[in-house]
Parts: C-alpha cells; structure tokens; sequence
C-alpha cells in the first residue's frame, strides 16, 4: 500500500515537473496570449462598465416626458444618453477638418506623449533606486540628469494638455451657441416656424427658464465634454500600456489574479454608485428657478415696492433657495460616502493587492522567469511599483469618470431637451397643459385642426377660431374682411381676446381652422400699451430693429429722425438726454408716455401696411392721440386699434364687436351715430340710477298725504 502511494506521490512530481518543464519552454508565447487577451478585457471592461448601468431613476427621476416643470428628466449613462451625446457631437465637431477635430487630434497625441514620459519616468525611477542600492554614484547622478531634463518635455506637455482642454471647452461652447441662437431666433422673415423663443415662453411647457439652458447649462456641458474626453482617453491608454508594461514585468499571470479582485470590487463600487446624472440635472432645474424668481422680482421692482410685496417675495425666494440646498446638501452627503468607499477601495485596497504583486517575482519563483540580483530585484520592485500606482490611479480615474459621465448626462439631457423643444417649437409640436374643456368632445376636435395662411394685400378671417395656447376656445368661428386703408376699431370686455387675434395675424398662435389672408408679418408693426425699448442709444430707439447702418442704406439721416420726433412732440429730448448717441436703460429714462410715443415715432420711421394699435395711446393727451393717428393715416398705414376710448371712433371705419361669450358684431363705423348711440344710452343709465331714489320719495309723499 505504501509503495503504491510513493509510486503515485513520484508520478504527480514527474507530471509537475515535465509541465514546469513545458510551461518554461511556451511561457514567452503563453504570455503573449494572456497579455493580448488582458488588454482586450481591460479595454472591454472600461467601456462595459461606462455604458451598461442600468438607469437607476431617483425618486424625482422616475420615467416620463422632459419636463423642466415638476418631473426631471430622465437621466442615465444608458442608450438614450450615447444617442443624444451622439447628436450633440455632430454639431460641436461637425467634419473631420473642423478646428475642433484638429484640437482633439492634437489632445490626441499629446495625451500618448504624456503616457510615454510617464513609462520612461517609472523605468528611471527603478535605475536610481538601483544604483544607489549598488552604491553606484556615477550612474545616480547620470540618472537624476536625465530625471531632470524628461521634466521639460512632461512639464510642457501637461500645461499644453490643460490648454487644449480649455480651448476645446469654448470651441464647442461657441458651436453650441450658435446653433441655438440661430434655433432660438431664427431669421426675420421665417413666418410660422420661426419666432422660436416666444413659442417656447408661451405655447409650451418643457421649458421655463431657457436663457439659464443657453447661457449656463451649455457652458457646463461644453466644460465638461471637453474634460471627459482626457479623464477618459488618457486613464483608459494608460490602464492598458501601465498594465502591459507591468505584465512583462511581474508576469502576467499574477497581473490577471489582480485584475479579477479589481475587477470585482469594482463592480461593487459601480453598484452603490449614486445616481449622479439625474442629480446634476435636478441641480440645474432648481438652480434656474431660483434665478429665474430673482429675475422677475428686478423686473417687477417697482410694482412690487408699490404693494409692499417684499415678505410675500422673500418667501418665494426662499422656498426657491431651500428646494436648492435640501438637494445639494443631499447630494453633499451621498458625494460624502461614496468619496470614502470610493478611495478606500481605489487607493487602499487596490494598492495593497498591487504591493503584493509586485512581490511575487522577489518571493516566488516564476517557471521561465531569470534569476535576479538584489540591484535588479529592487529595482524591479521600484519600477513596478510606480507602475502600478500609476495604474490603479488610471482605473481609478476611468472609474471617477463614470460620475463625469453621468454628470455629463445631467447636462446632456438638458441640452437635448432645448435642442428637442425648440425643433418641435419649428414644427408646432407643443407639449402644454390644456383645459379641461379642451380635452372631450367639440372642442377636442376642433384643436386637432389646422387652418391655412394666405398671403394677401387685405386682411381676411375666414371661419378662423380663436384659440389660446391652453386650449380655451374664445370664439369659434370668426369672419371678417378688412381693405388696406381701412382702419378697424376692436372692442369687448377683458380677456376676449382682442389681443389674441393680433398674435394670429403676427404668427405666434396656430391658426386651428378656416383661412386667414394677411400681408406677411413685416408688414406689420405693433404698438402695445408698454411699448418695447432695446438695449441701445436713443437713435436705436426709434430705428428698431434696424441698425443705424441700415438707416444710412434707407437714405434717412438723424435730423430725419429729428423730424419724425417733432411730429409725437419729443423733438427735446435728443438734446435733454445729451444727442443720438447715448446709450441708457430707457424704460427707465422715459416716462410712459413719452416710451410710447416714440413707439409713434418708430411707427412713423418705418411706415408699414399695418399697425397694430393695442392700447397705445393710453398714457398720451387726446390732442396727441389725434394728431399720431392722423400722420399715421397720412402715411397710409392702416390702424388695427383696441381701445377703450370713444374719442377714437372717428379715426375708424369698421368695429369689430366682441360679446366675451364668443360671439361678436363686425360692422361699418359711423363714429357719429355711435358717439350719439353712446351719449343717449349713458344718460338712460343715469335716469335709470335715479328711479329707486325717486320711487322712495313717492312713497315717502303717499304716506304724508
Ligand atoms: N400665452 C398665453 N397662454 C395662455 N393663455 C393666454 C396667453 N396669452 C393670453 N392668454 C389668454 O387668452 C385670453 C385672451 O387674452 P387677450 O390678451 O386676447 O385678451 P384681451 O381681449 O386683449 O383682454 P384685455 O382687454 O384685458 O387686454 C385671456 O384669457 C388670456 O388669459
């Protein structure tokens, strides 16, 4: 029995021997499969764990449309992130050729460049140690020589890298903005698929705060798409060469025992990772709302001063504020915890493993592996340990990527969801919430519909609804004729939409039926009851939107202008303001009358078909008022005029008639009979009031006679 076991322990050394044996003489072709295999497995790896985790949706981020209201969107590295990143880079890189293409290439090879120096500093690393632990100082001082000069090149290439990073983040911010701006506002004459910004502002709901999109949410994207290309190229390319170096080193036996313990905690570390993303584009959200309250109370100022609004308004600011901080201080917290699992498993744990490694070839002996003195075992240990710092500090960035990534998911989303709205806005494809009369029976159906828009000298409604953007229906079908010269009067009571036909006839609204014949929107000029006053000089006030280049082209000269202030009677003010040339915030230099009088003269420079009169002569004296719509009518524009004000009429020769119940009465204007009509019926009312007061007094007398 016991010769039996001998014989058999003899066979097993001879078998361990004779694949020792074998293993040494195929070791250089078994480690270069194994070494193409790892490097094909750290490449799929890094991209598997970058795009396969799964949306893992916070309680605020659960599926559903983009809202920039109430739900965040959805926010994930996941397929819909990759095709909307895709689409993005199409407009930041547009060719091959672009600047932004070079940059990259440039980024490229600087970044491949970096990586060498830094195998070449590891490998001198070892060599110094070496020669000091041989007591060489010949070869020390001719080591830190060339430690010193490899710094040039590596200190070089660094602050090109930062530079190009930078670079690279406002060539995509700059191409992103221009493609938005042009989006957003469109050309002049684009008709119904233009006017972008107003769509967005009051037609649809995805999108509140767009000028916090345009301005801030592009320029983090932009910021953080040219920074994930280095945290991700750079750490990926040296994961590979650190880690190929390494296994030529210590073998690349024990390199794979390392990589599965990597590769498994890892995994653990991805799956309590946080969903940064969804949180980055909460942040967002909130952080624009905040802004977009503080905007509205400047605006408001002085409305607000007058009603002692401020406690009422420091509410809101604060409720904004608090929604903020509670987030952030949650993200704080979640960013808290994941920091210390996260450099306690990348720094400390992989570290350990990766000083084992290096230990294996000092302890062990490696079949096919040569035998070392103690100059070139440390030096050895030096290099490899250097490289493997180098190399875990690699995953561990292209790890730390993972939350640029979802963070760039954040701002992903957020810009796709401007890029989205304002193409459907083009296509009048509105997500807005409707009334509930809208949604059932007639009026559902009717808000299915679309009307046609015709190009004609007169204006003419045909069957036309008049709709707002929520789907109220104020009146459902309307029918008028109007010839140019002849200048309509529009009356009816608050919210019965006067207003609302002129925002058809400039193409803001969807015409849902029948036809409107109208001059192009050029031809139109609107005058409202707070008239509109850029950012410019006085000169740019009254030319708008013309440049005072295009002034010059049209022949007209500033005593021009100087002429067509003198007929609103504000001649002064050029050199009470100190010349054309002073640039101001006007809406708070110019009182309101006077702001709409030179919404007269801006009328009178540019001389349209139309004008579109919506209480403008409310803050001026009724000579004025007189005097403006008789130039007006001299330059043979036509008056399209909502007001109140009887002494009006007499400019007028049709009224359209709102009831506020849908219907209405479109008629010619006989000013006179209507003044007198007017007059008879108000002193009727009069009598009326005195009826009551006379039926006491006559029951008063019954009883005392
Ligand atoms: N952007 C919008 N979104 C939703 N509803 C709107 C919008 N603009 C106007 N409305 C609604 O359309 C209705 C008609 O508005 P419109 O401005 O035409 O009234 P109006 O007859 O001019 O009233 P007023 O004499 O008070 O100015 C109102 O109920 C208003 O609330």
């Amino acid at each position: 029995m016991a010769v039996l076991s001998t014989l058999r322990r003899q066979q097993l050394k001879d078998q361990l021997a004779l694949f020792t044996k074998t293993y040494s003489t195929h070791r250089p072709l078994v480690q270069r499969i194994l070494n193409i295999g790892f490097v094909l497995y750290v490449l799929g790896t890094t991209f598997r764990g970058l795009s396969a985790r799964p949306a893992k949706p916070s309680s605020r981020a659960k599926k559903g449309s983009e809202k920039d209201t109430g739900k965040a969107p959805r926010v994930a590295v996941d397929a819909v992130f990759y095709q909307r990143l895709a689409r993005i880079l199409r407009i930041v890189i547009p060719g091959i050729r672009s600047k932004e293409a070079l940059l990259l290439v440039m980024h490229s090879g600087l970044l491949v460049f970096r990586t060498a120096i830094s195998l070449y500093v590891a490998a001198l690393d070892g060599k110094i140690v070496a020669s000091l632990v041989r007591a060489r100082p010949l070869e020390f001082f001719w080591n830190i020589l060339r430690w010193l000069l490899v710094a040039v090149p590596a200190t070089w290439t660094n602050s090109w890298l930062s530079y190009i990073q930078n670079k690279l983040a406002i060539a995509y911010r700059t191409r992103l903005t221009q493609v938005v701006l042009k989006e957003y506002l469109g050309e002049e004459n684009e008709g119904a698929q233009g006017k972008v910004y107003y769509k967005l502002a009051n037609l649809d709901d995805r999108i509140k705060n767009a000028d916090q999109m345009i301005t801030h949410d592009i320029q983090r994207f932009s910021a953080h798409l040219a920074a994930i290309y280095s945290n991700l190229a750079k750490p990926t390319l040296d994961v590979i060469l650190y880690n190929y170096q390494l296994s030529q080193n210590v073998g690349a036996e024990g390199l794979i025992i390392l990589t599965v313990l990597v590769q498994t905690t890892a995994a653990l570390l991805r799956r309590v990772t946080p969903p940064f993303g969804a949180y980055t584009a909460l942040s967002a959200q909130l952080a624009g709302q905040l802004r977009h309250a503080h905007s509205r109370l400047a605006e408001f100022a002085e409305e607000v001063a007058f009603l002692r609004g401020e406690n009422m308004e420091k509410l809101l600011l604060q409720r904004d504020y608090a929604t903020l901080i509670l987030h952030e201080r949650k993200v704080l917290r979640r960013r808290w915890w994941f920091g210390c699992a996260e450099e306690g498993i990348v720094k400390w744990l992989w570290g350990s493993f990766g000083l084992v490694l290096c230990a294996i070839p000092v302890f062990f002996k490696i079949p096919g592996a040569e035998n070392l003195d103690l100059g070139s075992r440390t030096e050895g240990f030096v290099t490899n340990r250097r490289l493997l710092l180098s190399a875990s500090d690699a995953f561990g960035r292209v790890m730390y990527s993972y939350k640029d990534l979802s963070e760039l998911a954040g701002y992903t989303s957020r810009v796709s969801l401007l890029l989205d709205s304002m193409q459907d806005m083009r296509k009048s494809r509105f997500e807005k919430a409707m009334v509930s009369s809208a949604l059932t029976g007639e009026n559902a159906k009717l808000l299915r519909g679309r009307g046609n828009v015709m190009m004609s000298e007169d204006i003419e409604f045909e069957n036309v609804p008049i709709v707002t953007p929520n789907g109220d229906i104020l009146v459902r079908s309307l029918s008028f004729r109007i010839k140019h010269g002849q200048h309509l009067l529009i009356v009816g009571p608050n919210g019965c939409g006067k207003s609302s036909l002129f925002r058809i006839l400039g193409g803001l609204w969807p015409v849902y039926g029948g036809i409107v014949r109208k001059p192009p929107a050029s031809e139109f000029i609107l005058i409202p009851q707070r008239p509109y006053l850029s950012l410019g000089t006085l000169r740019d006030q009254v030319i708008y939107p013309h440049s005072k280049e295009t002034m010059e082209e049209r022949g007209i000269t500033d005593n021009d202008l100087l002429n067509i202030l003198s007929v609103v009677q504000m001649e002064g003010v050029v050199e009470r303001e100190g010349g054309w040339d002073v640039a101001r915030e006007w809406r708070d230099a110019l009182s309101g009358g006077d702001q709409q009088k030179i919404a007269w003269a801006r009328l009178f420079y540019h001389q349209p078909k139309y004008a579109v009169l919506d209480e403008a002569t409310s803050l001026v004296p009724p000579d004025m008022e007189g005097r403006m719509m008789e130039h007006a009518t001299k330059l043979g524009i036509t008056l399209l005029t909502v007001s109140h004000r009887p002494s009006l009429w007499k400019y007028h020769h049709m009224i359209l008639h709102y009831d506020g119940q849908g219907g209405y009465v479109f008629t010619k204007l006989d000013a006179e009979k209507r003044l007198a009509l007017q007059q008879e019926k108000q002193a009727l009312e009069t009598k009326l009031l005195e009826v009551p007061k006379m039926r006491a007094r006559l029951a008063e007398l019954r009883a005392l006679a």
